[in-house]
């Protein structure tokens, strides 16, 4: 990229999250990722490039170890004309959503992260001329706590996400409780993530995505985006999966589109495609924790059915899944057992504030710093080595437990190579896929204290609310038993 001759009109908004802002360029397969900062927080330019140059390191150091080679991207940051950033900033901001625009984009310090756009495979410099069809998922935590300093019962049975949902409906930020559970994606059973995934697809929320060469054709800005449109979806779609022949449209035409890619992203995501370094995940975390969410409407319904609860994880380990639920699990004490090693650490920091640099705190996040998280002894001999240590851990897994995953699809003729790519196969066509995770910036020491409130804040909400209604509606039911039992005896 020659970063001397920016022109902003070749470049376009892509999307944003809470932290970052994305815009890609319309020719080549690149894009340009810029930090947000709240109005009046502005950071040095020291700062900010410091920032961007501590995510690429984290991306090759750490993240690259556990998750591999070929599924990380790391970029590298670059120095923009201001001119550039100034006008490009202009150019995008009616684009942006409303709920977002509460940060605004860093157009002082000129740096940058340039990425290869992974909506459109990875090509990485010049777009291919093949269609592409992009999926993303945020699949969130997909395990149920397992630490013995977990001290609200209800955070043994039912999975965070679940929970916070509720809080999210009631404080207006979704319009509607989804039905995804991301303990069915990260099953491993193909039901269960078939579910999974249809869930997403009706209630996408932040969680899921889909870019149709490189243009976002599906997925959710707000409680206020209109209601998700399948008929739309498939039509988009039709093309993809069903290429030569003349399914008519209509819904029988909707569900078999929506379905075909369901089984598709399914196949994707319990493949192993990462050629990268053998061993990478040096984990090695087993199952633990209940292998169901009791609010998943999928479990859920077994239960009503009498049936059996399914089989533990069965996610192939070089899966994606895998890997980051590896990840996510080194959060091995859950906030309530981590937060007072945080605080450990903290007054160790008050007495000694020029120790944070030889902590690490705020990177190098080198070799040493990821050799560092291998260490999963859970036996606290009370140093402030020991609660550094679940510190990192717990930052790394919180991660992990918010990344997305993209998913690239190309279709490619019926025995053409592709490329060396991998290769999943739908009813009546065939795709050349990549997989790729992003949004792998590490959490800040600082954000522990809110993780902590956050954390209480929906348990008490789950509890006060959704199981009260439960357990007024398990009274009904009891009394209506009650009742007719007392009409059997009158009988
Ligand atoms: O706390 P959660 O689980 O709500 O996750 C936050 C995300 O909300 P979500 O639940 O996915 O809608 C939140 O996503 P949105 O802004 O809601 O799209 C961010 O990803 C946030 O991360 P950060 O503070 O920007 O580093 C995320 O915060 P972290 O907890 O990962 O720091
Ligand atoms: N390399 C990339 N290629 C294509 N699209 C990307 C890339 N990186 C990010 N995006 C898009 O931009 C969006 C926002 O990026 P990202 O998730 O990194 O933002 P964030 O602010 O860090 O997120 P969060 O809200 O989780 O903190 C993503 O959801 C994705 O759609």
């Amino acid at each position: 990229m020659e970063e001397g001759k920016m022109d902003e009109n070749e470049w376009g908004y892509h999307g944003e999250g809470n932290k970052s802002l994305v815009v890609a360029h319309a020719q080549r397969c690149v894009v340009l990722r810029f930090l947000k900062f709240p109005p009046n927080r502005k950071k040095t330019s020291e700062e900010i490039f410091q920032h961007l140059q501590n995510i690429v390191d984290f991306g090759k150091n750490v993240m690259k170890e556990f998750l591999g080679e070929n599924y990380v991207h790391c970029g590298e940051v670059i120095q923009l004309p201001l001119e550039f950033v100034k006008q490009l900033c202009l150019k995008i901001q009616s684009e942006r959503p409303e709920s977002r625009c509460d940060k605004d984009l860093d157009t002082l310090s000129g740096y940058a992260m340039c990425l290869p756009n992974l909506t459109r495979l990875q090509t990485y410099r010049f777009a291919e001329h093949r269609p592409i069809l992009c999926v993303e998922i945020k699949p969130k935590c997909g395990f149920i706590p397992f630490s013995s300093d977990v001290t609200h019962e209800m955070k043994h049975k039912v999975c965070r996400y679940c929970m916070h949902q509720h809080l999210k409906v009631a404080t207006g930020k979704w319009r509607q409780i989804s039905r995804y559970c991301p303990l069915d994606l990260y099953s491993g059973n193909k039901q269960r993530m078939h579910f999974a995934l249809k869930s997403l697809l009706q209630e996408a929320q932040n969680n899921l995505k889909i870019f149709k060469n490189g243009e976002l054709i599906y997925g959710c800005k707000d409680a206020r985006s209109p209601v998700a449109d399948w008929s739309e979806l498939a039509h988009h779609l039709k093309p993809f999966f069903f290429p030569s022949n003349g399914l008519a449209s209509g819904p029988h035409c909707t569900r078999a589109v929506i379905r075909e890619l369901v089984h598709v992203i399914t196949r994707v995501l319990l493949s192993g495609s990462d050629k990268g370094r053998a061993g990478t995940l040096r984990l090695g975390l087993g199952p633990q924790g209940p292998r169901v969410c009791e609010a998943s409407p999928f479990s859920r319904s077994l239960r009503c059915q009498g049936k059996n609860t399914p089989e533990r994880s069965g996610l192939p380990k070089g899966c994606l899944l895998y890997k980051t639920l590896q990840v996510q699990m080194l959060d091995l004490l859950d906030i309530e057992g981590l937060y007072p090693l945080y605080n450990r650490v903290e007054r160790y920091l008050e007495e000694f504030p020029e120790e944070r640099k030889t902590l690490q705190i705020d990177g190098p996040y080198d070799e040493a710093f990821y050799q560092k998280l291998l260490d999963l002894s859970t036996e606290d001999d009370g140093t402030v080595a020991f609660a550094l240590t679940k510190v990192q851990q717990y930052r790394v897994a919180m991660t992990a437990k918010d990344c997305s995953i993209m998913i690239a699809l190309s279709p490619c003729l019926q025995d053409a190579s592709s490329d060396q790519r991998p290769v999943v196969p739908s009813s009546r066509s065939r795709f050349a896929f990549s997989v790729s995770v992003l949004d792998l910036d590490l959490k800040p020491y600082e954000s522990i204290p809110h993780q902590y409130k956050l954390d209480g804040k929906i348990v008490n909400y789950y509890s006060k609310t959704v199981c009260a209604k439960d357990n007024a509606v398990m009274s009904t039911r009891f009394k209506e038993s009650e009742d007719c039992t007392l009409v059997l005896h009158k009988v």
